[in-house]
C-alpha cells in the first residue's frame, strides 16, 4: 500500500496538507529522513474536532454489528499489509523487525479482545422488577482526543482507538511527532476499512498541536499514553472539567526483586527481558533490580553481566536479528549516557557501561549500574536500557525500597518460594505484579495500568471499555400505572 506523505492531516476523511510548521521523522538506525510534512494548525485541530462532533450522533447510533464489521475489515487489512506495516514501524522507531511484527500482531489481536470486553464490561443487562424492568446500558462519551507515544506507535494508540470507536465515540488522534508515518499508515487502513467520514481524524504535529487539541473546549474526553510529565500537565489542565473523562497511562520506575532462584540462567533471562527489551523503551521495563547479598545473588549478577555484554544490538533489518535495535533518536541515546554519568558522579559503580555506539544514530549498548551505595537517587524514569542494581540483605527492606517511588506501574519477584510471593503480593504497590516472569509483555486480555504517578486508575487494555462509555441506569414500564399501595399521606383517585 502506498502512503501519501504530503497530505498528513485527515479531517472528515479528506487528507489535507498541514498549515503549521514543517517537521520530519528520522530513522534512528541511520539518520535517514522517513517522513516530512507540516503540522496541523490550530484551525485544523478545530476542524478535526468539528468533523468528529458532526459524525458522532450517526456513529453512536450505528448498529454495533456494523461498527464491528468495520473493525473486522481493519483486522483483515492489518493482516494483508502486516509486513509493510512492520517495516514502516521498524524504520521510524529503530526497533528490530521481529519486534515490530509482534506489534502489528498485537494490533490485530486487539479487535477481538475489545469486542469481548465491550460486551462483558459495558454490555446491556436487564432485570425484572414489579411492573417494570431495570436496564443498565452504556453510551459513548462523544468526541475523544487520543494521544500516543513513540515506543509502540501502532499498538498503544490502537489500544485506545479500537475500544473508543467500538463504543460509538468519534476520535481526534494526535500521534507522537516522532512517528507520524506509522500514524498515517494506520489511518489509511481505517479509511480502507470503510470507517465513515469524521469517525476518526488525524492531527499531526508537535507539542503545540498537542496543546491545541488537549485544551479544546469541545471534546468530551482525552485518552493519553505517554510520559508522566505530560500526563501531569494534562491532569492540571483538566482540573475544573469534571464532565470530561481523562484516562492517563504514564511511565514507571519499576522494581524487580530477585531472591533465592535455583535456575540462574532463567533469572538472568527474565531480568534481561524485563530491562532491555525494546532497548529499555517500555513503560513496564524494570528500572531497579534488587539482588540479594548472597552467593545465589552473586551468581545471578555475574551471569547477568556476561549475558548483557553479549546482547546483540543492530539495525532493524539485519539478517541475523538483534535483541535490541536503536533507541528512538540520538537525543534519547545521549540522554541515557548523561543519566548514567550523573549516577556515576553520585557514586554509582558501572558494572556494564551503557555506550552510545554510533554518532548520528540511536544505538546504545545496554548498561548495568550498581547504585547500592548512592544516597537519595531521584525517583525518575530513565527510558532506555540501563538497569540500576540494588544489593539487599533483608527481603522486607527490599520491598520497602521497591515501593519507595511515586510511580506504580509494574513490579515483579523472581523467587522459588510461594511464601515469598504471597508476602510480596501483599506489600508491593503496582498495577501489574508478576512472579517468576518478566515484568514487560503485559497481556491485552488483562487490565493494564498503574497507580500513583503512573496513571489515574483508568486501566487500559481489557478495561479500556470502561472509560470509553458511561453507564445509564433505567427503570422502564410500557405504560404509566398507579401503584397498588400509595405512599403514606397520598390520596389519588
Ligand atoms: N503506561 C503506559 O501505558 C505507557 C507509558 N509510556 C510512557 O511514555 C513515555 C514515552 O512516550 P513519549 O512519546 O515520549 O511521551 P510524551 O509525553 O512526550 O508524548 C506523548 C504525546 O503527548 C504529546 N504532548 C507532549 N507534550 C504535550 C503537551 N504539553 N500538551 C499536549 N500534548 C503533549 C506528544 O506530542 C505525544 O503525542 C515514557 O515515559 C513511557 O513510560 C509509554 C508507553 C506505555
Ligand atoms: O495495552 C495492551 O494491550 C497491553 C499492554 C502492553 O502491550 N504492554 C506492553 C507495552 C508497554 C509499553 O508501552 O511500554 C508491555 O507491557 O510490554
Amino acid at each position: 500500500m502506498s502512503v501519501n506523505t504530503h497530505n498528513s492531516q485527515l479531517i472528515n476523511n479528506q487528507w489535507q496538507i498541514g498549515l503549521g510548521h514543517n517537521f520530519s521523522s528520522i530513522n534512528p538506525s541511520n539518520g535517514d529522513i522517513v517522513w516530512q510534512g507540516k503540522a496541523a494548525s490550530k484551525e485544523q485541530v478545530d476542524a478535526a474536532i468539528k468533523s468528529a462532533r458532526q459524525a458522532h450522533i450517526t456513529w453512536a447510533n450505528t448498529a454495533i454489528t456494523e461498527r464491528i464489521a468495520v473493525l473486522e475489515r481493519f483486522v483483515s487489512l492489518l493482516k494483508e499489509n502486516s509486513e509493510e506495516f512492520a517495516t514502516i514501524i521498524a524504520r521510524e522507531t529503530g526497533k528490530p523487525l521481529w519486534e515490530t511484527r509482534t506489534e502489528v500482531g498485537a494490533m490485530t489481536g486487539k479487535v477481538a479482545i475489545s469486542i469481548k470486553a465491550h460486551h462483558e464490561r459495558t454490555g446491556t443487562t436487564e432485570n425484572p422488577m414489579p411492573g417494570a424492568k431495570a436496564f443498565i446500558r452504556h453510551k459513548p462519551h462523544g468526541v475523544v482526543a487520543i494521544f500516543g507515544p513513540y515506543n509502540f506507535p501502532g499498538h498503544l494508540p490502537n489500544g485506545h482507538i479500537v475500544p473508543a470507536i467500538l463504543a460509538g465515540n468519534t476520535v481526534v488522534f494526535k500521534p507522537s511527532e516522532l512517528t507520524p508515518l506509522v500514524a498515517q499508515y494506520t489511518l489509511e487502513l481505517w479509511l480502507k476499512a470503510g470507517l465513515p467520514a469524521g469517525v476518526i481524524n488525524l492531527v499531526q504535529g508537535e507539542v503545540d498541536t498537542g496543546i491545541a487539541l488537549a485544551s479544546h473546549q469541545d471534546t468530551d474526553g482525552l485518552f493519553f499514553t505517554g510520559s508522566s510529565n505530560t500526563g501531569h500537565l494534562l491532569h492540571k489542565q483538566f482540573a475544573g472539567h469534571p464532565g470530561k473523562i481523562l484516562a492517563l497511562e504514564m511511565g514507571g520506575n519499576n522494581p524487580l526483586i530477585i531472591k533465592d532462584v535455583a535456575d540462574v540462567s532463567a533469572a538472568v533471562h527474565d531480568i534481561i527481558q524485563s530491562g532491555f527489551i525494546t532497548s529499555g523503551q517500555r513503560c513496564t521495563c524494570a528500572r531497579r533490580v534488587f539482588i540479594a547479598n548472597t552467593a545465589n545473588g552473586n551468581a545471578i549478577l555475574e551471569k547477568l553481566i556476561t549475558a548483557t555484554k553479549s546482547i546483540k544490538v543492530a539495525d532493524s533489518f539485519s539478517e541475523e536479528q538483534p535483541f535490541m535495535g536503536a533507541m528512538i533518536s540520538e537525543k534519547a541515546a545521549l540522554g541515557m549516557v548523561a543519566a548514567q554519568q550523573q549516577l556515576i558522579d553520585m557514586g554509582a559503580e558501572p558494572l556494564v557501561e551503557l555506550k552510545h555506539l554510533k554518532p548520528g544514530t540511536g544505538f546504545v549498548s545496554p548498561g548495568i549500574i550498581d547504585v547500592t551505595n548512592v544516597a537519595s537517587i531521584a525517583d525518575e524514569e530513565h527510558f532506555g536500557p540501563l538497569i540500576k542494581i540494588y544489593r539487599y540483605s533483608d527481603f522486607d527492606s527490599a520491598i520497602v525500597e521497591a515501593n519507595n517511588t511515586s510511580f506504580g506501574l509494574s513490579a515483579g519477584l523472581l523467587s522459588d518460594s510461594s511464601e515469598d510471593y504471597e508476602h510480596f503480593l501483599k506489600h508491593i504497590r503496582a498495577g501489574i505484579v508478576n512472579w517468576n516472569r518478566p515484568i514487560t509483555g503485559a497481556s491485552s486480555a488483562a487490565p493494564f495500568g498503574g497507580i500513583g504517578a503512573s496513571g489515574n486508575h483508568r486501566a487500559s487494555a481489557y478495561y479500556a471499555a470502561d472509560y470509553c462509555s458511561y453507564p445509564v441506569a433505567s427503570v422502564e414500564a410500557p405504560s404509566v400505572s398507579l401503584p397498588s399501595t400509595l405512599a403514606p399521606g397520598l390520596i389519588i383517585e
